[in-house]
């Protein structure tokens, strides 16, 4: 018998949009129907609600062990469930220790299943000195190794230099996985940031000028140019310009396996927003503090350049880079001195769905896409991804018809701040499954019964034939 139907969504697949009953058995999507006449345990009446694929963040920071001050699994996850999500994938950074071996991966899978809401997925990282152990983390089930070209902030985690990046990639390649780049050049934005505070420069303003879009393409260019020499797989997180797309789709057009992430915030806020509300205080703190991540906000221009591509289709997916602090961290008037990051695991769906769907016309179909089947393409996430039969029932009901102001109070993060509280969207979440479990339903979360580590089915480059006696002539 079936577990669940949940009658007549509109189901919203990268394919199309259809009305249909999705029936649920084991975890898993079994059946997807004009119609299933036969009943189910449990039964949702849908009509008038738009049923996604639920949301896989393959960017977020939930920064446990060792800083569950600044967010945490239970509560970092919490939010992602609650705004529709249903698998996450962490950064090695933040947590301490940084996931660089495969001893501080155990202590972060240990954590995870204990704590986490919604299923996962772990990055492993790539810095100078623990290139030995990205074979023991590919075997330990990371998805791919995350490299900082620019300062990352955390002394623990040091960005690669260009010899590191070069020979993390062939490791990487040889391996079958992916390196994801942190792409801003050191060299310029360190250069500019010494320049500008030798000036005494404390805006957020100067900030922006510390990281010009330049530094951004710089860097891009450097990590085409190495994935190309050594055939490893490129992913590029938190593109923040229309230009650095362009620059990277053009080499995904000449052959460079590179996939390309932007983040909300990105396509939410430029920097006319920040002339315009820089210092006004959202829960106690200024909106620049809120908005303050790497690389920056950009220019408006550049801003409508990033979403003309995000609707030619040339971002493959999004990623909200949640990477939370305590207030402290954002306080103090010098811009250099705030922590960079946004939270906004919680809002991705949100922000698709006001300033994609409803500003520029995107179509649910591409965010299905962006959000949820290219994220598990990309990285091998088996049965995950898709709104088909056979694949684990991890989706999500949205009401496209409801619109809500953000408050604190929705909030499942550990502090609740974020650039988006008192704006208005679109699309409230109501329910939340994932493997068939109801996850978020009445704006509460009861996580997951057993969160598992999703690990990438790793497609490596065929090996030379070997010898073989009996075939030669
Ligand atoms: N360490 C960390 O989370 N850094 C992130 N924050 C940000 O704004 N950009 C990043 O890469
Ligand atoms: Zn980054
Ligand atoms: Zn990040």
């Amino acid at each position: 018998m079936l577990e669940w139907i949940i009658r007549q969504a509109q189901i919203v697949r990268p394919q199309g949009v259809l009305q249909a009953d999705l029936g649920i058995a084991e975890g898993k999507i079994a059946r997807l129907e004009p119609e299933i006449a036969e009943p189910a345990r449990q039964e949702i009446r849908a009509e008038g609600l738009h049923l996604f694929p639920g949301t896989i963040d393959v960017h977020v920071h939930f920064n446990q062990p060792g800083h569950t001050d600044w967010e945490g699994i239970a509560s970092g996850s919490a939010a992602l469930a609650a705004g529709g999500g249903t698998l996450f994938v962490d950064m090695p950074l933040n947590s301490v220790p940084c996931t660089l071996d495969a001893e501080s991966f155990d202590l972060k899978l240990a954590a995870m299943r204990s704590l986490s809401a919604t299923d996962f997925a772990l990055w492993g990282g790539l810095t100078p000195g623990n290139l030995e152990h990205l074979p023991e983390l590919a075997a330990r089930g990371v998805v791919g190794f995350k490299a900082f070209m620019s300062n990352s902030g955390l002394p623990e985690f040091p960005s690669c230099d260009v010899a590191t990046l070069y020979e993390g990639m062939k490791v990487a390649a040889e391996l079958g996985l992916p390196v994801a780049v942190h792409a801003e050049s050191d060299a310029l934005t360190a250069h500019l940031t010494r320049t500008l505070r030798a000036q005494g420069k404390t805006t957020w303003h100067d900030y922006l000028a510390s990281r010009p879009v330049f530094t951004e393409l710089e860097a891009i260019a450097q990590a085409l140019i190495l994935a190309r020499e050594t055939e490893c797989k490129l992913h590029i997180v938190h593109i923040s310009s229309g230009s650095g797309v362009a620059l990277a789709a053009e080499a995904k057009a000449q052959g460079v396996d590179v996939s390309l992430e932007t983040c909300p915030h990105y396509l939410a806020f430029s920097e006319a927003d920040l002339e315009r509300l820089a210092s006004r205080e959202v829960a106690g703190l200024r909106f620049s503090a809120l908005t303050k991540c790497a690389p920056p906000l950009r220019s408006e221009l550049e801003r409508e350049l990033l979403w003309s591509q995000v609707l030619e289709g040339k971002v493959d997916l999004i990623g909200s880079d949640h990477s939370p602090s305590p207030a402290h961290l954002k306080q103090g008037q010098d811009a250099f001195a705030q922590w960079g990051g946004v939270a906004g695991v919680q809002s991705t769906l949100g922000v698709l769905l006001r300033e994609g769907w409803h500003r520029r016309g995107l179509p649910l179909e591409a965010i299905a896409s962006l959000l949820a089947e290219a994220p598990a393409r990309r990285f091998g996430l088996e049965g995950k991804g898709r709104l088909e039969p056979g694949y684990d029932a991890d989706f999500t009901l949205a009401d496209l018809q409801q619109s809500f102001t953000l408050q604190p109070e929705d909030l499942f993060y550990r502090h609740k701040l974020s650039p988006y509280l008192g704006q208005s969207f679109i699309g409230k979440v109501q329910r939340t499954f994932i493997r068939g479990q109801p996850v978020f339903a009445d704006g509460m979360v009861r996580p997951v019964a057993d969160p598992t580590l999703i690990r990438p089915r790793v497609e490596l480059p065929p090996s030379p034939a070997s010898f073989d006696p009996k075939e030669s002539p």
